[in-house]
């Protein structure tokens, strides 16, 4: 195998091991990319909550960031829960150079808030019209916006931030209707958002789903991103990519939610913990040919 290329996820942990840095670098080892981290906070969590807190100093995030940067060839950088505001703006001074895919956390499917008003702020600001891609669910998407409107406008609304936008969404249960289908919103800045749906998994076990997702996107994306750049991009090395095509996001977004679809059908048949269960970290099983 040839030296893969440098996913960077700088987000919290997870001690149930499904969300967070245990979801993100699964995804990035599963899709070919070697993984590095920078632990941004450490959550006591399990499949029914999370149930305390702890913010790393700033100077260890820093220092990590640091250790990172200076021996690695860092294709692209995947961020989760940054926590604070001061997380936000370093994210955005250090790595601000690098193509950059966002989920922009604030709030676990459990209730918890995990990034508060100033970190929505700081999102918006500064870290948003600097990244490659984002990537909120609907529920962040109207957080981020204040607004209570449909999914594609929402996508419109954060594309004229300046990043291309994933908007996903899960499958939304009606009472007495099964959903067999899920679609995210996809959006460039200035285009117009399109809608791209797969089919939905019925299961409990999706703890850890839009973690699973914007890692498995900023994988896919580190392969084309790391050919057309050099393996190596230089920290100074200028300006985000301006070669993210609409066909090399659409194609990575389709592939990114393929390897979701296998890793929760893999998990829907577990009984792991006592509330919505991990989606599947183990290795992903090969998608049946019918
Ligand atoms: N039950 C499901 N079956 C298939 N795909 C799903 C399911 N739930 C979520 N996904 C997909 O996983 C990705 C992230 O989902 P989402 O639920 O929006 O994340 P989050 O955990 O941040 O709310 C999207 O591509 C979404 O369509
Ligand atoms: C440490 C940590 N980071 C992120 C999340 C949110 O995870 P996500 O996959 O977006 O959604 P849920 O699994 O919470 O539905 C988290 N819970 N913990």
């Amino acid at each position: 195998m040839s030296t893969p290329p440098v996913v960077l996820t700088v987000a919290g942990t997870d001690s149930g091991g499904a969300a967070g840095i245990a979801a993100d670098l699964a995804a990035i080892g599963h899709l070919g990319c070697h993984g590095a981290c920078v632990v941004t906070a450490v959550t006591a969590q399990d499949t029914t909550g999370v149930h305390a807190m702890h913010a790393v100093p700033i100077d260890v995030v820093d220092a990590q960031v640091g250790a990172v940067l200076d021996d690695l060839p860092v294709a692209v950088v995947k961020t989760g829960m940054l926590g604070t505001p001061t997380v936000v703006a370093l994210v955005a001074d250090r790595l601000g150079h690098l193509p950059l895919v966002v989920d922009p956390v604030l709030a676990a499917t459990s209730g918890a808030v995990l990034g508060d008003g100033s970190v929505m702020d700081a999102y918006v600001q500064e870290l948003l019209p600097r990244a490659l891609v984002a990537t909120p669910n609907h529920d962040e998407a109207r957080v981020l916006t204040g607004r209570d409107d449909p999914p594609p406008d929402l996508a419109a609304r954060l594309a004229d931030l300046g990043c291309a936008v994933v908007l996903t969404g899960g499958p939304e249960w009606r009472p007495g209707r099964r959903a067999t289908s899920c679609t995210d919103w996809v959006c460039l800045p200035g285009g117009r958002p399109e809608p791209l749906a797969h089919p939905a998994v019925a299961t409990s076990a999706d703890h850890g789903t839009g973690c699973t997702f914007a890692s498995a996107l900023a994988a896919l994306l580190a392969h084309p991103l790391a050919e057309t750049r050099g393996h190596c991009p230089h920290p100074d090395a200028g300006s985000p990519p301006a070669d993210l095509t609409a066909d090399v996001l659409v194609s990575a977004c389709l592939r990114a939610a393929a390897y979701v679809t296998i890793q929760l059908t893999t998990s829907s048949t577990w009984r792991l913990g006592r509330g919505r269960g991990p989606v599947a970290h183990t290795p992903p099983a090969q998608p049946r040919h019918t």
